[in-house]
């Protein structure tokens, strides 16, 4: 696949073996400003592929750009660019969200002035300014995956990369996250996200892709997915239950599911 100066990531054929391959030659691209959903049954190999994508994790072979940055020969680089949020994330219980969020910036060598002022919008935006100064130790999990967002965001990545970022988020906190989302998408930043809420990837994802024993076995817009189904599904979760059934590793081949189903 050759670079292409519109993509935010380029995954080439990746791969990552534990006992057993994890990722096996995926390749996928993410446009500038799109909202990609990774879907996939537990253990497809979404979160290893994206911790490889977030430099935390050595693929076996394969390669990575963001933003046009070779993220494996430069990886320093690749991670100024790009915000990874993994499914439990960490923070500092002793610290409350703005001391959080100026450690954060500090960090990134922000100046102070613009570190609070950033601060302050993100946790306005979600809904954590009633809290600002209250330790961190006694939030909820909720909270806390709020705070971990917004220390992601604080530096304004270009790419940003979650892993499961609605679980265990009240209505409220869902609707929070989504909202600053979709206005980060709508200013050209470009989201990867990998989700179990099918309605979430429905709704928000321009594109979609599905991922079965480490390998892509369907990819497109929410309609593209929809036409290409063969028994006529409508809801995404139709089309995902058709693509990669109750069980996808009773397929010895996903290559070969893909073009039983989705040819
Ligand atoms: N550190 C590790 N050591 C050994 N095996 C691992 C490791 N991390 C992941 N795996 C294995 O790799 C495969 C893919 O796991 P991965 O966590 O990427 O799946 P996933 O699609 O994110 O699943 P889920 O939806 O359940 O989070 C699984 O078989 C898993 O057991």
């Amino acid at each position: 696949m050759p670079s292409s100066s519109n993509a935010a990531l380029e995954i080439l054929n990746l791969h990552k073996r534990f006992s057993e391959p994890a990722v096996n030659d995926l390749s996928l691209k993410v446009r500038k400003g799109e909202f990609y959903a990774l879907l996939g049954p537990n253990g497809a190999g979404k979160t290893t592929t994206l911790r490889m994508v977030a430099g935390l994790l050595q693929a076996d072979a394969g390669a990575v750009r963001v933003c046009g940055i070779d993220a494996f020969a430069d990886p320093i680089a690749a991670k100024q660019v790009l915000a990874w949020v993994p499914d439990e994330p960490m923070v500092y219980d002793k610290l409350t969200p703005l001391e959080y969020l100026e450690f954060v910036a500090g960090l990134w060598s922000m100046q102070p002035d613009l570190a609070r002022f950033k601060a302050d919008s993100l946790l306005d935006a979600f809904g954590l300014a009633p809290h600002a100064n209250e330790r961190c130790g006694g939030f909820s999990k909720g909270m806390r995956q709020k705070v971990a967002l917004a220390g992601a965001l604080i530096h304004e990545p270009r790419l940003i990369i979650l892993d499961e970022p609605l679980t265990g988020l009240d209505a409220g906190s869902a609707r929070q996250v989504k909202k600053v989302l979709t206005g980060l998408v709508a200013q050209g930043v470009s989201i990867i996200m990998t989700t179990h809420i099918l309605e979430v990837a429905e709704r928000m994802a321009d594109r979609i892709g599905i991922i079965a024993r480490g390998q892509l076995v369907a990819e497109g817009t929410l309609e593209e997915l929809r036409q290409r189904a063969s028994a006529g599904g409508h809801s995404l979760e139709d089309i995902f239950l058709e693509i990669v059934g109750g069980d996808a590793g009773a397929h010895a081949n996903t290559a070969e599911l893909l073009d039983e189903k989705v040819a």
